[in-house]
């Protein structure tokens, strides 16, 4: 009996070694939920920031914060940062940025999830279904990797109380069940309060203050009331918003021509009409920059689409030139 019980639990030992070496031979070639695959180093992310992303000052630093703070060995809950500004501004390109620098697979990963408002809760009137749906989306999410990056995309087209479904897996619990959510990151994007940052960004503007001295706490101020009171943001009488558990409220300001025409330069080397910056003609950028439309129309500050129709754009110009 001695004997057999010996022979089984070596049985054992080699059949538990053999899984172990077969998940790290695994690991190595298949993306797993881990460092391998998921990067902890910041440096990258921040590099790419600083030089990628254009007149969003109280974006870089406070979201490259926010991600440090929360990779830290156990976070209190999961990071909720909520994107909000004009079209074009930037929103999606951060978070483009953020999941190619941190997830080996970028956007390609299945740790990293896009949820586009508008192709998954259409209907208004399918509230209920839609909450077991979003709900299910994120406990699958995270059961599958707790580090997983959710991005719900429109949230301003989301109806109104789908995402307080979310709420338990947002808190400070240590668990929910048998899942710690405490890791997951979440992106929520929408336009909400884009006129509201646009207007003070003017104010300052018009008072001939320095567009980076704008401090993120005023502009938090400027978002967190619209988001609340709005019906159509997402978050309209949102306990997210009330039970503090968005982590924070990044405010994208709408982009000066300035930045626009770093976004052409950006775009015409990508499409490799040019192959460095210095080739580039300043009346082609000129010419690209003055197809777009800017506000208000007396002193043409910013571009209401901000970054976004360049490629169009440069299609047309090009086209005639
Ligand atoms: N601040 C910026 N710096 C550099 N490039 C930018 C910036 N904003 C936008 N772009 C460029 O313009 C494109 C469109 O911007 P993006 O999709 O990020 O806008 P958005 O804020 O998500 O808009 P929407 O509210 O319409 O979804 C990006 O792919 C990027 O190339």
């Amino acid at each position: 009996e001695f004997v057999t019980a010996g022979v089984v639990a070596v049985g054992s030992a080699i059949t538990a070694g053999l899984l172990a070496g077969f998940n790290v031979f695994n690991c190595m070639i298949n993306e797993c939920c881990n460092d391998r695959w998921i990067s902890t180093n910041f440096t990258d992310l921040s590099l790419t920031l600083r030089s990628k992303l254009y007149g969003q000052h109280l974006v870089t630093e406070p979201v490259l914060k926010h991600l440090k703070g929360h990779s830290r060995e156990t976070p209190s809950k999961a990071l909720v940062l909520s994107f909000h500004g004009w079209t074009g501004t930037g929103k999606n390109h951060v978070s483009r940025i953020v999941a190619e620098k941190m997830f080996v697979k970028g956007m390609k990963s299945k740790y990293v999830h896009l949820i586009s408002a508008t192709k998954e809760f259409p209907h208004e009137e399918m509230v209920s279904f839609y909450k077991d749906k979003l709900r299910d989306m994120i406990e699958r999410a995270v059961k599958e990797c707790p580090r997983a990056l959710i991005i719900i995309d429109e949230m301003d087209k989301m109806p109104p109380g789908v995402v307080d479904t979310i709420k338990p897996y947002l808190d400070f619990y240590e668990e929910l069940g048998g899942v710690d959510y405490r890791k997951a990151i979440f992106f929520f994007l929408s336009n909400t309060a884009g006129n509201d940052i646009a207007e003070k960004t003017m104010r300052y503007w018009n008072e001939g203050v320095a567009r980076e001295s704008i401090k993120l706490k005023e502009m938090e101020e400027v978002i967190r009331l619209p988001a609340l009171n709005i019906k159509s943001s997402g978050l309209w009488h949102s306990e997210l918003i009330t039970k503090n558990l968005i982590s924070s409220y990044i405010p994208f300001l709408p982009l000066e021509r300035k930045h626009v025409k770093q976004c052409i330069k950006d775009s015409l080397l990508e499409k490799k009409i040019f192959k460095s910056e210095s080739e580039i003609p300043d009346a082609v950028v000129q010419e690209i920059a003055d197809e777009l439309e800017y506000y208000p129309k007396d002193v043409q500050l910013f571009s209401t689409t901000g970054c976004k129709r360049i490629h169009q754009k440069i299609d047309f110009v090009m086209e005639t030139v």
